[in-house]
C-alpha cells in the first residue's frame, strides 16, 4: 500500500529524473502516516516513562500516591491493551489511523497513544519526527528494494523482531534485510533544494 501511495508521486517523473516532492506532498502520504502510527503504537522509541509527585495526590482511577513516589506507566503495553485498540490490538493495521475517504485521523483517544506524550507535555518535535521519518522512508523506498531476510511474517501477521528494552525501544539484533538498489534517481525535497 505505502508503494502504491508513493507510485502517486512517481508517475510524473521518469526514473532518470530526480523524484522532486514538496512538503505538501509528504503530507498527502496519508498511508504512509498511519504505517509509522501503527509501528510506533507496537514498537514505541520510548517505551516506558516515569512520573514522581510533587505532593500527595489521587489519580483519576482513585489510586492514592504519596509524596516522592514514582508513578510508570509502559506505552509498549497500552499500544497492545485490546481495551483500547479492540481484539485486532496485536495486528499490524495502518487502516485503524485511516478514515473512510483514506485521510489520516488521530488516535480516538490522544491519552491512550503516549508515543509522543500527550496534553501540555506533548512532544514539540512531533511534526518534524514524522517529516523526517517520512522523508526518509519515501528515499529509500524510491532508491532500494528492500526484503526482510528470515522470513519476517506476511502483511496479515505481525513482524516481531526481537527488542531490548532500555530508555529507548532498541532491537536486540537488528533487523537483516537484504538491499538491492533501483535504478532510479535520487529524491529532492524541493523547498531546501536538498537531496536525500
Ligand atoms: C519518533 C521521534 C520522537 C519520539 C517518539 C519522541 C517522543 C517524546 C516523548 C515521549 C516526550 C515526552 C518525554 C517526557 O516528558 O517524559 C518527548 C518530549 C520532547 N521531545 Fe520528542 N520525540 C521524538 C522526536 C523529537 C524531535 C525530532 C524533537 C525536536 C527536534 C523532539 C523534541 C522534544 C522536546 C523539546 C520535548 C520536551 C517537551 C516538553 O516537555 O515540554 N522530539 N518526545
Amino acid at each position: 500500500m505505502i508503494l502504491k501511495e508513493l507510485s502517486m508521486l512517481t508517475t510524473s517523473s521518469p526514473d532518470i529524473r530526480p523524484l522532486n516532492l514538496t512538503f505538501d506532498d509528504l503530507k498527502s502520504l496519508n498511508y504512509l502516516h498511519a504505517a509509522l502510527s501503527e509501528s510506533m503504537r507496537l514498537f514505541p522509541p520510548v517505551p516506558i516513562s516515569s512520573r514522581s509527585t510533587v505532593d500527595d495526590d489521587i489519580l483519576p482511577d482513585g489510586t492514592y500516591v504519596r509524596k516522592g513516589w514514582f508513578v510508570d506507566y509502559s506505552v509498549y503495553a497500552m499500544g497492545r491493551m485490546e481495551s483500547l485498540w479492540g481484539c485486532d490490538c496485536r495486528e499490524f493495521k495502518p487502516e485503524r489511523w485511516l478514515n473512510d475517504n483514506g485521510v489520516y485521523q488521530q488516535a480516538y483517544d490522544p491519552f491512550g497513544y503516549l508515543v509522543f506524550n500527550g496534553g501540555l507535555r506533548l512532544c514539540m518535535g512531533k511534526d518534524l519526527a514524522y517529516f523526517q521519518m517520512k522523508l526518509v522512508a519515501v528515499a529509500v523506498m524510491h532508491e532500494f528494494e528492500i526484503e526482510v531476510v528470515g522470513g519476517g511474517g506476511t502483511p496479515e501477521r505481525m513482524v516481531d523482531p526481537p527488542y531490548s528494552l532500555s530508555l529507548l525501544l532498541n532491537m536486540k539484533n537488528g533487523l537483516p534485510v537484504r538491499v538491492k538498489k533501483r535504478q532510479v534517481a535520487p529524491v529532492m525535497l524541493q523547498e531546501l533544494r536538498m537531496e536525500i
